[in-house]
């Protein structure tokens, strides 16, 4: 079984910070680490003068680490740089006034990312919002990717959303699901051009500007990647959870690890993987082919410790319905294509995070 970040973690609780306090861990003297095919990595950060302190506790915790069943390489740095140090993984106390805030009347927040684009983030994030509803779940969903919104086109909803006192927006709504997009910003053949602290604001005012009324759950809709989207959600609010989406190609697979890797350094919680377009399943004689191979995302999702959600097979009609205004949890509830998404709703509605 390959070794687990938390498994690090506990091994480095052994090694007492030279200045007292207690272990380097719960001290915040570990400020991150990876575990990448048995090699693995991490950071204490220190204050330049006591490089000669903390040395042999780094030299210790390399050795604990190295000794691991399972890790071939052990690699401890100590770094004085403050600036571009990775975030804390020391967990803090929530809510924190400067840390993530919760939003006003929605009960749980769960991200939706791929690493790469065009893996079929935005239709999972569309079932699953539909699915939830379903389940009588009170459903919001926000469609964070600026850069190709789609949730508009895939749920059915046009026009502006209007701003009755000109400081918060209404959304939209249908199929039983709350809907904002920044789509609905602007026009539909707008090239948006937005930079790093654009996007964080625009993110930031859509979570927090638009009256979402009360509900159950807010699936966020990232843009493939690991941005400052993502950044500034998970810095800045509080996340149930992050469910990453991903074809079983290595390509995209190589990127949809960075994804987990980038959730796990800011503590949210990796709800599990979806494998989308698995299986190609022909819409007239149903015959199956794996056209980008299968299983991919399963494999990756046991050796980073994480559950496969659900295996969505590629498929016409899931193509036809959420390219025409109604995922195919709408149009179809009771197909096998869709039962892959009532799965995951179930199963967040037991775990209790939707
Ligand atoms: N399982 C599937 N079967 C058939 N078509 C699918 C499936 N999943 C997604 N598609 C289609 O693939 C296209 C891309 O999907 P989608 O827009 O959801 O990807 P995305 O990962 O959100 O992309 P991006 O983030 O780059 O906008 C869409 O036309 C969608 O209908």
């Amino acid at each position: 079984m390959s070794i687990t970040e938390q498994a690090v973690l506990d091994e480095l609780k052994k090694v007492a910070n030279p200045k007292g306090g207690g272990d380097i861990v719960s001290t915040g003297l570990v400020k991150a680490a990876s575990v990448e095919d048995g090699v693995v990595r991490f950071v204490m950060e220190i204050d330049p003068s006591d490089v000669k302190l903390m040395e042999p506790a780094r030299a210790q915790a390399e050795a604990l680490v190295k000794a691991m069943p399972g890790v071939d390489k052990a690699v401890g740095m100590l770094t004085a740089h403050v600036q571009t140090a990775p975030p804390e993984l020391k967990p803090k106390p929530r809510p924190d006034p400067q840390g993530p805030q919760r939003v006003p009347g929605i009960g749980h927040i769960i991200a939706v990312a791929s690493g790469k684009g065009g893996v079929g983030k935005s239709t999972v994030a569309a079932n699953l919002a539909c699915a939830l509803a379903a389940e009588g779940r009170r459903v919001a969903l926000l469609d964070a990717d600026v850069y190709g919104p789609s949730q508009p086109r895939m749920l059915g909803v046009s026009g502006r959303p209007s701003s009755p006192d000109g400081k918060t927006m209404l959304p939209l709504r249908n199929h039983g699901v709350t809907l904002m997009s920044m789509g609905l910003l602007t026009n539909d053949d707008q090239a948006v051009v937005w930079r790093g602290p654009m996007l964080m604001g625009a993110l930031q005012q859509m979570m927090t500007s638009v009256q979402w009324g009360e509900q159950d759950v807010l699936i966020v809709d990232l843009p493939p990647g690991t941005g400052d989207v993502q950044l500034t959600l998970g810095q800045k609010f509080v996340l149930d959870g992050a469910i990453i989406v991903s074809t079983p190609q290595d390509v995209a697979l190589i990127d949809a690890r960075k994804g987990v890797d980038m959730f796990r350094r800011m503590n949210i919680p990796i709800i599990g993987m979806i494998e989308n377009m698995s299986t190609h399943i022909c819409s007239n004689c149903g015959h199956e082919e794996h056209v980008f191979g299968h299983g991919g995302v399963a494999a990756e999702a046991e050796k980073l410790g994480v559950p496969l959600l659900a295996e969505v097979p590629l498929h016409l009609d899931i193509r036809m319905a959420a390219d025409g205004g109604a995922p195919i949890i709408v149009t179809q509830p009771d197909s096998p294509q869709a039962a892959a998404f009532r799965k995951v709703a179930k199963r967040l509605v037991e775990q209790g995070v939707a």
